[in-house]
């Protein structure tokens, strides 16, 4: 089999099936058919949207989840953080943070983007649960403090972390449930509070641009490093890969709720059987032609830097190691990130988008 083969034959922007749409309240309630959805989705697609909203109504009567508040403010502080000169916020660049990089700053260009030939149009801003909790390693010792936007709510930003991970953790265990009979070990006993891990959030902006033509533009297909992540997204532009079509459906965001997807480390926890989401961002593209600016936050929930997991090819790593090489390949050329699995999960297959 020839590396064209592995190339799907077709690679339609969109399809007209979207995703299924799953109630956060039906799962944690454990009902039956909404917990038989979830694990569906997970094995399928490996990602789908999440309702948050019902929870809140039943509970204290408001029509949204807190969550999507506190996003709003994110959002907000995150439109003063870019809003820093460059050469001020590059004093975070992510390389200090250890050869983990797990927090700081990447600015558009650094990575390869979703065009082939081009680059990456989004900045963005990690934050990781390990600095915000004081849990060793300590990331970052030469900029302990961050830039003041962040540091001025960084009790928001826990908070939404801390509710984030609540919410990925009622899934791992529900999933484990189902998935992991006694006695192996459910995938939320190698998520444990307190334990050093990878777990971030990421702050995202998208580059607006008066033509599409520009040569920073997107997020290149990837498939996530770690267990699920969350992302809530101020407008259109994410989309995931559809293994049963070979086909690209588009994400838009939709009230009420996020979009939540399987990465790499969950899917080797579960002996393949969950698919690890491909998935990419185009640019959002008005009438004139014109790219407009996006704001996302994505929640990368990550196992403990010890967990131990098995890849595609029967190779055993542990969960900081995958961590590295993952990152290596998203900076590496289009030739190196070609030659493996690692980006994409299908060898030879970059998932550009066409334009
Ligand atoms: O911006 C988005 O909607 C997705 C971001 C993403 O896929 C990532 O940062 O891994
Ligand atoms: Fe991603």
């Amino acid at each position: 089999m020839g590396p064209s083969s592995l190339v799907p034959a077709f690679d339609l922007a969109e399809t007209s099936v979207p995703l299924l749409a799953l109630s956060l309240s039906g799962i944690a309630a454990g009902d039956a058919f909404e917990v038989e959805k979830f694990v569906e989705a997970c094995k399928t697609d490996g990602g789908f949207y999440l309702d948050l909203d019902e929870v809140s109504n039943r509970e204290s009567g408001t029509r949204h989840h807190p969550l999507f508040s506190m996003a709003e403010e994110i959002f907000q502080v995150a439109s003063e953080v870019f809003a820093m000169p460059l050469q001020e916020k590059s004093r975070w660049e992510m390389d200090q943070w250890g050869d983990l990089q797990i927090g700081g700053y990447k600015p558009a260009g650094k990575h390869s983007g979703v065009c082939r030939g081009k680059r990456d149009g989004f900045e963005n801003f990690l934050v990781p649960l390990n600095a915000i909790f004081d849990i060793n390693p300590n990331p970052n010792p030469r900029h302990p403090q961050w830039p003041s936007p962040l540091s001025l709510r960084l009790d928001l930003i826990k908070e939404f972390e801390t509710s984030c991970q609540r919410i990925a953790l009622l899934l791992l265990s529900t999933l484990s449930n189902i998935l992991i009979p006694p006695p192996n070990i459910p995938f939320q006993h190698l998520h444990r509070e307190g334990q050093p891990s990878t777990t971030s959030l990421a702050i995202l902006r998208y580059l607006p641009s008066a033509s599409r033509a520009s040569d920073q533009v997107g997020h290149m297909a990837h498939t996530d490093v770690g267990s699920l992540t969350l992302i809530f997204a101020s407008s259109a532009g994410l989309q995931v890969f559809r293994p049963s079509t070979s086909s690209w459906v588009s994400v838009p965001p939709r009230p009420g709720s996020i979009f939540v997807n399987v990465g790499d480390s969950l899917r080797f926890m579960s002996g393949k059987r969950l698919t690890s989401c491909l998935h990419r961002v185009v640019p959002n593209t008005g009438l004139s032609g014109a790219v407009a600016e996006r704001y996302s936050l994505a929640f990368f929930q990550r196992p403990e830097l010890s967990a131990r997991f098995v890849d595609s090819d029967g190779r055993e790593w542990i969960s900081e190691d995958w961590h590295r090489a993952k990152y290596k390949i998203f900076r590496a050329d289009n030739n190196e990130q070609t030659s493996t699995s690692l980006l994409t999960g299908k060898k030879g297959f970059l998932g550009e988008w066409q334009g």
